[in-house]
């Protein structure tokens, strides 16, 4: 189990991180969605041990990873947004040399090397010089690296950025496979993705959690309509009085029909203001009934993931405070490549105020 208590990271007056709190329960897929620079990366690096947080706690699996960084470490694998991988090695070296910082007896390393090139499909590749990798098979090392070992938790910051639309499926399956045995955390800015693969989602927006549930209870938020079209034998007085009346959170538009004496009727429901135990289309029908008022059509629109997620974010993005933000609902993420080289892909203290994580 991993707990996110009240964490804030600020970047020199910038809070990427605002008082997040959250509870990652075992065995589950988590996807972590909001648009660029939401504050995904950094949640990431912090709960990972990557870069220190200015306030808050993490414990993974009931240790602190300030204070017990090594047990909390050993219980997490981590592909951070650009997998850190030494291009003059070859596949197999790499998984090797990231077997033994992980610290797995010498004697169980060529086993475990072995299950996690299965694993990412990587076997045919395991001779070459990782210079020598396409963006997808240099991604699916990442991944085997993150998970070599098979820690508990898994963390994948952006698993399929880059990656052509074959290997986005690849590497989801893959995700979904480790989903059965490990608890995985994977961050998107693509609400395809998390939908995808995920049992839980959270959205993040300016560094604030503002929504966490399953993807069902999500769209179910706005169940019943998020929009209902309907035709009402009554004038625009008559259905505005009773739809008044029974304090609708919708914005209302009557029309003409076209019919002599019936109107059309558009309501738009406001997220978030829905009774989820109340079903508006009974409430609208006999408060209609009860006036004598025939409704001789009613549909209602159900809200899409997409647009429950849209709705949440759309505050911040009409106050224009992130111009970089970007939601592909659909497809393939912009490629975000940059020569790894030779970072050193070793445990790194957390050091209070490092700040070299770019955007
Ligand atoms: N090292 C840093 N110094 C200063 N500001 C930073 C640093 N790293 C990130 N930020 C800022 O913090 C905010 C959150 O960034 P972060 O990378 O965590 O977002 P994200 O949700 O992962 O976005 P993306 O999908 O674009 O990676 C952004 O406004 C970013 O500009």
């Amino acid at each position: 189990m991993i707990e996110v208590r009240n964490l804030v990271k600020d970047y020199g007056g910038h809070l990427a991180v605002d008082h997040l709190s959250f509870t990652i329960s075992d065995g589950q897929i988590y996807g972590f969605l909001g648009p660029n620079g939401a504050g995904k990366s950094t949640t990431m690096n912090i709960m990972t041990g990557y870069i220190g947080a200015t306030e808050g706690d993490v414990l993974i699996n009931g240790h602190n990873i300030l204070e017990e960084p090594e047990e909390a470490k050993k219980c997490i694998g981590y592909l951070p947004e650009l997998p850190p991988l030494y291009v003059d090695m070859t596949v197999m070296e790499q998984l090797n040399f990231a077997a033994e910082l992980k610290k797995i007896p010498k004697k169980e390393r060529e086993q475990a090397v072995q299950e996690v090139l299965e694993l990412a499909k990587l076997i045919e590749v395991k001779g070459r010089l990782i210079r020598n990798l396409s963006k997808g098979y240099r991604q699916r090392v990442g991944l085997a690296q993150a998970v070599i070992g098979f820690p508990p938790v898994i963390v994948l910051d952006e698993p399929t950025v880059g990656l052509d639309p074959k290997q986005i499926i690849e590497i989801r399956d893959t995700i979904k496979e480790l989903g059965k045995k490990h608890t995985v955390i994977l961050s998107s800015h693509i609400l395809s993705e998390v939908s995808a693969v995920c049992d839980h989602i959270m959205i993040i927006d300016r560094g604030k959690l503002i929504a966490s549930d399953t993807p069902e209870n999500l769209e179910r938020q706005m169940e019943g309509a998020s929009g209902m079209e309907l035709s009402i034998k009554a004038s625009e007085e008559e259905i505005m009085t009773t739809l008044e009346a029974i304090s609708l959170a919708a914005d209302i538009v009557v029309s003409e029909s076209g019919e002599e004496g019936i109107k059309h009727v558009s309501l738009n429901f406001r997220s978030g203001e829905l009774d989820p135990e109340e079903d508006v289309r009974e409430t609208i029908f006999f408060a209609f009934a009860d006036q004598r008022l025939p409704i001789l059509s009613m549909q209602s629109q159900k809200a899409s993931l997409e647009e429950v997620f849209l709705e949440l974010i759309k505050e911040a993005e009409s106050d224009g405070v992130d111009d970089s933000y970007e939601l592909k609902a659909d497809g393939e993420a912009e490629i975000s490549t940059a020569e790894t080289g030779n970072e050193d892909i070793s445990d790194r203290g957390v050091e209070e105020g490092e700040e070299e994580q770019s955007e």
